[in-house]
């Protein structure tokens, strides 16, 4: 089990950070005074409009882009990243679009085969191992990016909306089986979603972003009795309307 976040040490620490795309004399920043520690081992669900940052959150931490103002800790190592779109080679296998990421991170060739089969064991796809991206559904397609992105082994792994184009009921199954993943590898988790079920079911701690500049606004913390359906239910409300309220605002 992940420790209590509150108790655990900070992995990422963004402080003032900012980002302005182009001028920054005529351009606004899209990001403004993100200020944001998460602790090892949190799943943190960031909530948030249509283009209000949240992707441009992502890839600030990930290093694929250059904050304009702030400073950020993150583990030396790097971070992981799994995106909406499973981009996987469509010319390798699952077991290869796997291997394919252990070998890029060094893990020698005779450990590949086994590491490989350990995860898709772990996303339930040992059976799928040799079929191309083609034949298989959405949803196995996102459990081998999700098998590709642990295989990178890092501590911290990113996700960019993994979920939003699948239908509801494989969403829902992909929760139990991100939420059991998580458990049984401790990672921290920074979650990207504008699902505000989908923040309440899987977050510790849900962040709202605010839109042009995006800014951490809100924050719940939400322990196992609040994801109770009845709790659930009345947090879920909470957060549309608070949405609502900061897209209204912003419109
Ligand atoms: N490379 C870029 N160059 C210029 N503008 C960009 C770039 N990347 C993002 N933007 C702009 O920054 C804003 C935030 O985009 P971002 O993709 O981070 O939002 P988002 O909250 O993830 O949106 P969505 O929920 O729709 O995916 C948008 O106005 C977008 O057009």
């Amino acid at each position: 089990m992940p420790k209590k976040p509150n108790s655990a040490r900070a992995v990422v620490i963004l402080e003032n950070l900012a980002k302005t795309f182009g001028d920054p004399g005529t351009n606004k920043p899209v990001l403004e005074d993100v200020d944001l520690k998460i602790a090892q081992g949190e799943f943190v669900a960031l909530l948030g409009a249509s283009g209000c940052g949240k992707s441009t959150l992502l890839n600030l931490i990930a290093g694929l882009e250059e904050p304009t103002a702030g400073s950020m800790e993150i583990p030396a190592e790097g971070v992981a990243f799994m995106f909406q779109d499973a981009t996987l080679f469509p010319w390798l296998t699952a077991r290869g679009n796997i291997e394919l990421a252990l070998k890029l991170r060094g893990v020698p060739q005779p450990e590949r085969g086994q590491r490989a089969d350990e995860l898709l064991k772990l996303v339930h796809l040992q059976s799928s191992g040799d079929k191309r991206p083609h034949e298989l559904s959405g949803g196995m397609r996102q459990r081998v990016a999700l098998a590709r992105s642990l295989a990178q082994d890092k501590h911290v792994l990113l996700m960019d909306e993994p979920f939003a184009a699948l239908d509801a009921i494989t969403r829902d199954l992909l929760h139990e089986e991100l939420e059991r993943i998580w458990r049984h590898t401790g990672r921290t988790i920074i979650f990207v979603t504008h699902n505000v079920r989908e923040a309440v079911r899987l977050g510790q701690r849900v962040l709202l972003l605010s839109s042009r500049p995006g800014k951490v606004i809100r924050e719940w913390r939400i322990d196992a009795e609040q994801k109770k359906p009845e709790q659930a239910a009345v947090l879920a409300n909470e957060m549309t309307a608070a949405l609502r309220q900061e897209i209204s605002r912003h419109v």
